[in-house]
C-alpha cells in the first residue's frame, strides 16, 4: 500500500471561515437511525464502561457500546435501558454460547437496538456465521462487525449484512497483538481507515490509536462515521477502572480486553495494564471534546461534521509533535 501514514503524520488544512462563533457548529452525527451529540464512542472495554457509565451517556444522548464481559447481565442490561426509554447497545462474542443467547433475545422479543461483534479478528468465517445469525433472529438490531483492517474485510461483511464494519487492528494504548503478532494496523491506522472507507458502502467506525482530540476530526476526514475511544476516556472518576494512589497522585487502571487480567489466564494475550492519570469527571472530557471538535468544523469552513470531510491535508512524517508536549 502506497502513502502510508498515521494520526501524527497528518495535518488538515483550514478553509475559509463561515461562522461567527464556534458554537455555531454542529457536532451531531445520524447513526444507525438515531442521533448523538458526537462521533466518539468509549471502548466497550471493561475499565472503559460499566452499566452507570452507559446510562449515563444514553441520557445525555451520547451513543454507547456496553462491554460482553458480564456475559449473564446482558439480557436485564437491555430491559433495564429500553424501560428507561433508552437505546440498548450491547456487544457479543462468536462462541457457541452466544448463539442460544441470541436465541433467547428473540423469543423473549428483547430487541437491543445495536449489537457490536466484539472479535480481535472480525474478517473471518466465526463472524460472518455470527452476523447472519443475528440477522436471521434480530433483524430490526442495527449490527456493527470487527474488528478490520482490510477493503476485502469491510466488503465481506458488508455483504454478509453487517451495518457498520469497526476498523483497527492492533492500534490501541494497551494492545500488544503488534509486538506479539506482527500484524496489525498499528502505525499506519489513519491510512487503514482511509482505504477501508473507501471501500465501504456503509459506515464505518475508527477504533484505536486516538492520543489527542484532533486526532478524532482527522478520523473523521479519513472516512470515520464514528470514532472508538479508550485510552483517553480511561481516567475519569466515572471510569470503573481501580483507582490507585502513588506519591501523591491518582491513577486508574486501564487495561486490553485481551490481557491476563480480562482473561484470568495467560493464553493468547495480546493486550496489557497500565495506569493512566486520573482527569477529573467523564462529562468534563465530553465537553471539551465537543468544543475542540466545534472548533474543527470551523477551521473546515463549515458548520456541520460533514465540513471536516472534505478539507485538505498534508502529510507532515512524524513531525507535527515537535517540541510539543501532549
Ligand atoms: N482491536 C484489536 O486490535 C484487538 C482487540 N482485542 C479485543 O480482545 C477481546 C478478545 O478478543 P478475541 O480473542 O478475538 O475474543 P474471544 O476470546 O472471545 O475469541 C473469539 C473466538 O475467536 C477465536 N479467535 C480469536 N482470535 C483468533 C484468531 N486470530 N484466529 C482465529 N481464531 C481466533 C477464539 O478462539 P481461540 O481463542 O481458541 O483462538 C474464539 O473462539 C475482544 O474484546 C477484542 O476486541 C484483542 C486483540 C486485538
Ligand atoms: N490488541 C488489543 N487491542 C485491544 C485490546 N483491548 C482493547 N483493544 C482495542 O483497543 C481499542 C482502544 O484503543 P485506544 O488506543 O483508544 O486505547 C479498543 O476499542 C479495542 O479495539 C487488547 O487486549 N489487545
Amino acid at each position: 500500500m502506497e502513502n502510508v501514514f498515521d494520526y501524527e503524520d497528518i495535518q488538515l488544512i483550514p478553509a475559509k471561515c463561515i461562522v461567527s462563533s464556534r458554537s455555531e457548529c454542529d457536532t451531531t452525527v445520524n447513526f444507525g437511525g438515531y442521533t448523538f451529540n458526537l462521533p466518539i464512542v468509549p471502548a466497550n472495554m471493561q475499565t472503559i464502561i460499566d452499566e452507570k457509565v452507559a446510562l449515563n451517556l444514553a441520557e445525555n444522548g451520547y451513543f454507547y457500546v456496553m462491554h460482553r464481559f458480564n456475559p449473564e447481565t446482558r439480557a436485564n442490561f437491555i430491559r433495564d435501558m429500553h424501560a428507561r426509554g433508552l437505546i440498548a447497545s450491547i456487544s457479543v462474542g462468536v462462541k457457541e454460547d452466544e448463539y442460544s443467547f441470541i436465541r433467547q433475545l428473540a423469543e423473549a422479543e428483547l430487541i437491543p437496538e445495536f449489537m457490536t461483534i466484539d472479535i480481535a479478528h472480525g474478517h473471518s468465517d466465526a463472524v460472518i456465521n455470527m452476523l447472519q445469525y443475528i440477522k436471521h433472529y434480530l433483524p430490526d438490531s442495527f449490527v456493527i462487525a470487527g474488528n478490520v483492517g482490510t477493503p476485502e474485510a469491510v466488503r465481506e461483511l458488508e455483504n454478509a449484512g453487517a451495518d457498520a464494519t469497526k476498523v483497527g487492528i492492533g492500534p490501541g494504548k494497551v494492545c500488544i497483538t503488534k509486538t506479539k503478532t506482527g500484524f496489525g494496523t498499528g502505525g499506519w491506522q489513519l491510512a487503514a481507515l482511509k482505504w477501508c472507507a473507501k471501500a465501504a458502502s456503509k459506515p464505518v467506525i475508527a477504533d484505536g490509536g486516538i492520543r489527542t482530540h484532533g486526532d478524532i476530526a482527522k478520523s473523521i476526514r479519513f472516512g470515520a462515521s464514528m470514532v472508538m475511544i479508550g485510552s483517553l476516556f480511561a481516567g475519569h472518576e466515572e471510569s470503573p477502572g481501580e483507582t490507585v494512589e502513588q506519591d501523591g497522585k491518582r491513577y486508574k487502571e486501564y487495561f486490553g480486553s485481551a490481557s491476563e487480567f480480562q482473561k484470568g489466564e495467560k493464553k493468547n494475550v495480546e493486550g496489557k495494564k497500565m495506569y493512566v492519570e486520573h482527569k477529573g469527571s467523564l462529562q468534563a472530557t465530553l465537553t471539551e471534546m465537543k468544543q475542540d471538535l466545534q472548533s474543527a468544523i470551523s477551521y473546515a469552513g463549515g458548520k456541520e461534521l460533514q465540513a471536516i470531510r472534505h478539507v485538505d491535508y498534508v502529510v507532515v512524517k512524524n513531525s507535527i509533535f515537535t517540541g510539543d508536549t501532549i
